[in-house]
């Protein structure tokens, strides 16, 4: 049950509109009880007695009882409702408050189908927490102790079959599901993952699939997952039926012991025979309010699971992030001996760094493949935290900083940049919501798509677009932004080369007092950097500006020597 505590805690945050609905819930049950009670007592009393008015009363306290009980249940219905969709929405407020200091991270634990499923799927299943796990049992249990104690005036023995009922049916039988069912190995939940991550992968992966014609066993696999998961889902259900009929043959079982010691006991003549078709039909009435308690134990274990994987997820170490505000006027970025491991690799991706980047200064960051430099830029970005070493941003340490507002300060270009349905307008006005049309047709211009019109579609991840528009699109989108710290990530890489030198041209002629970073696999056209950074194995091997390198002869000029000789 600690699993449930969080959620717990969520649901009680709608403490009136829980106890409303436990009142209304109570009062539905009640008056049900009490109309199948007053129509046991009228039938005994029109077939005993001849009083017309007592008949009379009893008919309208009949038609009361079911007016009361239909008004009560939808109040019941309209609350419970309503406390817990207002519990699903603090739910994933509080979720993703906590997910998304976890990101990127995350993905390297878990795959995007599985995170998908349980963000969505976990999160759906826990509507039922309130409705059929916290709910019945509380409403029940008062409705049950209510009639318990009325009936303990009429007779202490059929009063103490009722409370035996009522533990039977509200407490031992839904237990022994739920510990039956905790320790079955149905694993619907893992299973509805599983299929989501296959699908998911299948999705993502469908044309390379279809290339190297491996479309059929993934297909396979896809349908080996659905059929698990349906085989998992009709076990679930015949669990729910099973408990279903024990429970309501548990609840005539008691109704029939109390009709059984009812006839004793008028027989005994301790009861007035009168009131023995009351006791029955308030039981039987009472009884039919546990048909919920046989979907307890599914729902319990679907939301003590779902809560389990969700807190699997948040249950990371929440890195605590500053607070601080960037400094105002031009930055520098300043790193000193910095170090970043990935989670679980033995080398560090980023091995003591120092590097000074000052306003007004261009930085090229060069080296092979792997040598560590899109990770650099990660932790320019306070993307990834040091594990060793200093970074400071507007002589502030980045730790005290709010990621936020560092991010704010940026135009950040990466390799992969996100395009999201909608127009270029849309996909622009994401940097600057502000920014005019004429903003966006100048920044468009500069990047060289000025043929694009501001209402053409783009289609879901930009598919519309060819590589080198797409880059361009997101400088553009940078530019629109307008801050004074540029870092790009191979921004040009799919673009030719006489149109990545006009871009870059154009930015820097028109943003001198700017800061740059660019990393660049490409070594031509560096002599306009002011400072060349040559990384290798995560550290810095040289740096300097172009002449000064190439005189030196050493990393950069061998690296040179060898880009010539290939294209030579
Ligand atoms: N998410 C990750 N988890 C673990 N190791 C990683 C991860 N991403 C990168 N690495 C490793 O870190 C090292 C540096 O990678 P990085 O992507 O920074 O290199 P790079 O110089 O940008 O390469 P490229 O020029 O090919 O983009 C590589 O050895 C890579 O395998």
């Amino acid at each position: 049950m600690s699993e449930l505590k969080h959620i717990l805690k969520l649901t009680l945050l709608e403490k009136k509109d829980v106890l409303i609905a436990i009142f209304f819930g109570f009062l539905a049950g009640i008056a049900s009880v009490a109309l199948m009670g007053s129509s046991g007592y009228l039938i005994s009393k029109a077939a005993l007695t001849s009083q017309m008015t007592t008949l009379v009363v009893m008919a309208a306290c009949l038609k009361l009882f079911g007016f009361a009980s239909a008004l009560s249940r939808y109040g019941e219905r309209l609350y419970s409702h309503r406390a817990t969709f207002t519990m699903l929405s603090h739910l994933r407020v509080s979720f993703f408050e906590r997910l998304s200091p976890l990101a990127p991270g995350i993905f390297s634990k878990y795959r995007s189908g599985d995170l998908l499923s349980r963000i969505v799927g976990d999160v759906e299943s826990l509507q039922n927490f309130l409705l059929r796990v916290f709910y019945p049992p509380v409403v029940l249990g008062i409705v049950f102790l209510s009639v318990v104690f009325f009936t303990s005036f009429f007779s202490l023995g059929i009063a103490i079959v009722i409370f035996i009922g009522m533990l039977l049916t509200v407490v031992v039988v839904p237990a022994l599901f739920s510990s039956r069912k905790r320790h079955a190995n149905g694993q619907v939940r893992a299973q509805r993952g599983n299929f989501a991550i296959e699908a998911t992968e299948f999705l993502y992966g469908f044309r390379d699939l279809q290339i190297h014609q491996q479309l059929g066993g993934k297909k396979q696999q896809l349908k080996d997952d659905a059929a698990q998961y349906n085989e998992g889902q009709r076990k679930e259900g015949l669990e729910e039926n099973l408990a279903q009929s024990i429970n309501a043959f548990v609840a005539l079982l008691v109704s029939f012991f109390v009709l059984a010691v009812g006839a004793y006991f008028v027989a005994a003549g301790e009861l007035n025979g009168l009131y023995l078709a009351l006791l029955v039909m308030i039981s039987i009435a009472a009884f039919e309010n546990v048909a919920p308690m046989a979907a307890f134990p599914t729902y319990f274990e679907e939301s003590r699971k779902a809560a389990v994987r969700l807190e699997e997820i948040v249950d990371e170490p929440i890195l605590q992030r500053g607070t601080e505000a960037v400094p105002n006027g031009p930055l520098d970025i300043k790193l000193t001996n910095a170090s970043f491991r990935y989670p679980g690799e033995q080398d560090l991706a980023v091995d003591r760094v120092s590097l000074h980047l000052k306003p007004g200064t261009k930085t090229a960051i060069v080296g092979p493949s792997g040598s560590g430099k899109s990770t650099l830029m990660q932790v320019l970005l306070t993307v990834f935290p040091l594990s060793q070493g200093q970074l400071s941003i507007g002589g502030k340490s980045a730790e005290t900083l709010m990621q936020e507002g560092v991010w704010q300060e940026m135009n950040i270009v990466l390799q992969e940049n996100h395009f999201f349905y909608g127009t270029i307008r849309s996909n622009l006005l994401i940097a600057n919501s502000a920014a005019t049309d004429e903003q966006l047709n100048l920044a468009l211009m500069k990047v060289q798509l000025d043929n694009f019109s501001l209402d053409i579609k783009v289609e879901e991840k930009g598919q519309n677009l060819s590589g080198g528009q797409k880059q361009r699109l997101a400088i553009a989108r940078a530019l629109v932004k307008g801050k004074s710290l540029w870092l790009l990530d191979e921004p040009v890489s799919s673009v030719d080369s006489v149109t990545a030198l006009a871009i870059y041209q154009q930015l820097f002629q028109q943003h001198k007092d700017d800061l740059f970073v660019i990393i660049s696999h490409d070594l031509a056209g560096l002599e306009k950097m002011d400072q060349i950074v040559v990384m290798e194995k995560g550290r810095i091997v040289e740096s300097g500006s172009y002449d000064m390198l190439m005189a030196k002869k050493g990393y950069f000029y061998q690296l040179k020597q060898i880009e010539n000789s290939v294209f030579v």
